[in-house]
């Protein structure tokens, strides 16, 4: 039971509260956190960091008339909470529960859908411009994360926004954290305004020394003038967003929110943009959280008194990808890995610690990654950019202009490809072959296990152009197998034999793909199964071969089926002139939402029950025309 928690419903029931009560509900709605979040999992440490943040944000503005949008959106549980929505806590990311992101969809509250970082200035100015145009009257907040601020469009959106007469209010939530430490100069300007402590004290004493001093005729004027300005860089904080167009306001303690109410009072008086800068703690009052805010960002349910995971043992691709990586850079010191911020998702922690200087955390900014990465690739170097499929699709200009066009020996590590499951819709990684398919000059593979990822990392340092391996997220349990043969570029292998047709399948498909022949073998069909090693280039020999030998042709992707590889494989079938029939297995034309990957895949027809099912009812259809 939560005294105070349990009375909420809306913003409106904190309006009348003081401090003292507001501070009794913080440390209720962080008990309520580390509970729900330990029987759930989900974004724990960063929710932790804006209690008081969103509690002071909710008292000061009035939602939903006033617009919050929250950059990534993982930091919006305790507007969840403070917007009625409490009791589907227990379903937070399960199929049909409480989504893990804001979502337009689940509540008026919630003013755009994010996920991805770095969007919320551009969303709020977009409604800002469009309120101004219709003569509307309400504030627009974006509330941005210091490892946000290092994405691009982020500084996009401030240029067009710091000149524009529609006022934003930008809340900074600087907590010295992206999921592993913020980069770049920008991290350690805001690093330097953090630990200025006197600065406020001296921005007023200077602000006042300088307006003393005594103008008289035109060339003091311009030296006065040139004083304020020297002044101005040396002591003012957030000077890089006054110059930006940007009233600047803060740093302010992030957990004191008769301070943060100050503030965003006054944030609320000014004519035009705003940028508050919020200082925090991530992870605050879980004390595992606090020291080991990287491990607690995402959490998977766990043990609130040993801070321990159920978790399962088995070696992810990422594990296998960072430890090869870092094996395989002993041995090549042209081997460089670049990570947009993911250093620790993407398994590369190994690889950061064995060599500092041959990883680039770019931060989130995965355009510039990938552009960088075909900078290094001219000068020889070999880069590795480890980035999850979803982020990925930030950068398709810059694979193709950048990378592709210039045939740049690049290799995209394509993690968490296909259904990741309880991030939802932004997160699902099933679109990356339909991007990058269409691209000359590049080759796109996907392992079935760990073993053939360690081989293909290999091969592609064979290669003199670009290059794709897609992984999941999922562990791959398929045991090795010795007999098969090495990579070789665009050839697959055939792993069981059968006459009444084929399932081709790529990545860790496969293994559903055996699982879908014995369920078959029960009902008196031997299927073959191949796997797709390589996406592009197709086996063309071995599908020219198949395309006159088996009645059924199928092929099985984690990829929408727009797109993918089902189609290029139809495609090639088209071309050639096949009596087969085809079927062509993987997601739909549609946004997957969040959910347990093994609840998503049933629901959409992907587990080996349904997709043995569909191939039983496509057997039997030809053994009745025959
Ligand atoms: C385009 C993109 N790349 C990477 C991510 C993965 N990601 C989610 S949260 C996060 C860190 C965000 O840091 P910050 O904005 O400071 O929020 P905090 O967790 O510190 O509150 C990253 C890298 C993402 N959501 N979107
Ligand atoms: C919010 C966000 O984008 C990341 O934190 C993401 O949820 C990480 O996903 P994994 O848990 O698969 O690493
Ligand atoms: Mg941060």
């Amino acid at each position: 039971m939560y005294k105070s928690l349990d009375d909420i419903h809306s913003p409106q029931d904190i309006k009348d509260m003081n401090i003292p009560e507001l501070e009794q509900l913080a440390g209720e709605i962080r008990q309520f956190l580390v509970q729900s979040i330990s029987q759930t999992g989900g974004h724990l440490a960063s929710n932790l960091g804006v209690v008081e943040l969103t509690l002071a944000i909710h008292k000061i503005f009035n939602s939903p008339q006033d617009k919050i949008i929250w950059d990534v959106g993982h930091q919006a549980y305790v507007h969840k909470l403070l917007t009625g929505r409490k009791a589907q806590f227990a379903s937070l990311r399960q199929m049909d529960g409480l989504s893990g992101f804001p979502k337009r969809a689940e509540s008026c509250h919630d003013a755009f859908d994010t996920g991805h970082s770095s969007t919320s200035v551009s969303a709020a100015l977009g409604i800002a411009r469009a309120r101004d145009q219709r003569g509307d009257d309400f504030s627009v907040i974006s509330v941005i994360g210091d490892g946000a601020l290092s994405g691009g469009m982020a500084f996009e959106a401030l240029n067009d926004a710091g000149q524009c007469p529609s006022k934003i209010i930008v809340i900074l939530n600087d907590n010295d954290m992206s999921i592993s430490h913020s980069v770049g100069a920008v991290s350690m300007h805001l690093s330097k305004i953090r630990s200025g402590r006197t600065y406020t004290g001296v921005k007023r004493w200077t602000e006042d020394f300088v307006e003393r001093i005594p103008v008289i005729g035109p060339p003091t004027k311009r030296f006065v003038e040139k004083i304020k300005n020297s002044l101005k860089y040396l002591v003012v904080p957030g000077v890089l967003f006054e110059e930006l167009g940007f009233k600047y306001l803060g740093p302010v303690d992030g957990h004191d929110i008769g301070q943060l109410e100050q503030i965003l009072t006054s944030a609320q008086e000014y004519d035009r943009p705003v940028f508050v800068h919020v200082v925090t703690r991530k992870g605050k009052g879980y004390e595992r959280a606090e020291i080991f805010p990287e491990r607690y960002h995402g959490v998977a349910p766990f043990f609130i008194d040993t801070g321990m995971k159920e978790k399962d043992q088995s070696i992810t691709f990422s594990a296998t990808f960072g430890q090869h990586l870092t094996k395989m850079a002993m041995h090549n010191e042209k081997i460089i890995a670049i990570s947009a911020a993911m250093v620790e998702g993407t398994g590369l922690t190994p690889f950061r610690q064995m060599f500092p200087q041959r990883l680039f955390d770019v931060g989130i900014a995965e355009q510039h990654g990938v552009t960088l990465a075909a900078g290094l690739a001219t000068q020889g170097l070999r880069p590795f950019f480890a980035v999850y499929s979803t982020f990925a699709q930030r950068a398709f200009d810059q694979i193709l202009h950048d990378v592709c066009l210039q045939n740049l020996p690049v290799v995209f590590a394509l993690d968490r490809a296909g259904l990741t499951g309880e991030d939802g819709e932004t997160h699902q990684g099933l679109f990356d072959l339909s991007m990058l398919l269409p691209l000359p000059n590049m080759t796109i593979l996907s392992p079935a296990n760990a073993d053939e990822l360690r081989k293909m990392m290999e091969f592609a340092l064979t290669l003199d152009g670009p290059c794709a391996i897609r992984y999941s997220k999922a562990v791959s349990r398929l045991p090795n197998d010795d007999t098969l043969p090495p990579i070789q570029l665009g050839k697959w292998t055939r792993l069981r034999e059968g006459d009444d047709g084929v399932l081709i399948a790529s990545g860790n498909m496969v293994e559903e793909a055996l699982n879908i022949r014995e369920r078959l073998l029960k009902r008196g069909k031997a299927i073959s199964v191949v796997n797709a090693r390589f996406i592009k280039p197709l086996d063309e020999e071995m599908l020219s071969q198949m395309a006159h030998t088996f009645p059924l042709i199928a092929t099985l992707e984690d990829n929408v089926l727009i797109g993918g590889f089902g189609a290029v494989v139809g495609q090639f079938l088209l071309r050639k002139g096949t009596g087969a029939r085809f079927l062509n297995l993987g997601y739909p034309d549609k946004f997957i939402e969040h959910g347990a990957r093994a609840a998503l895949m049933a629901r959409y027809g992907m587990d080996a029950a349904s997709l043995a099912e569909k191939l039983a009812v496509a057997l039997e259809e030809i053994d009745g025309e025959q």
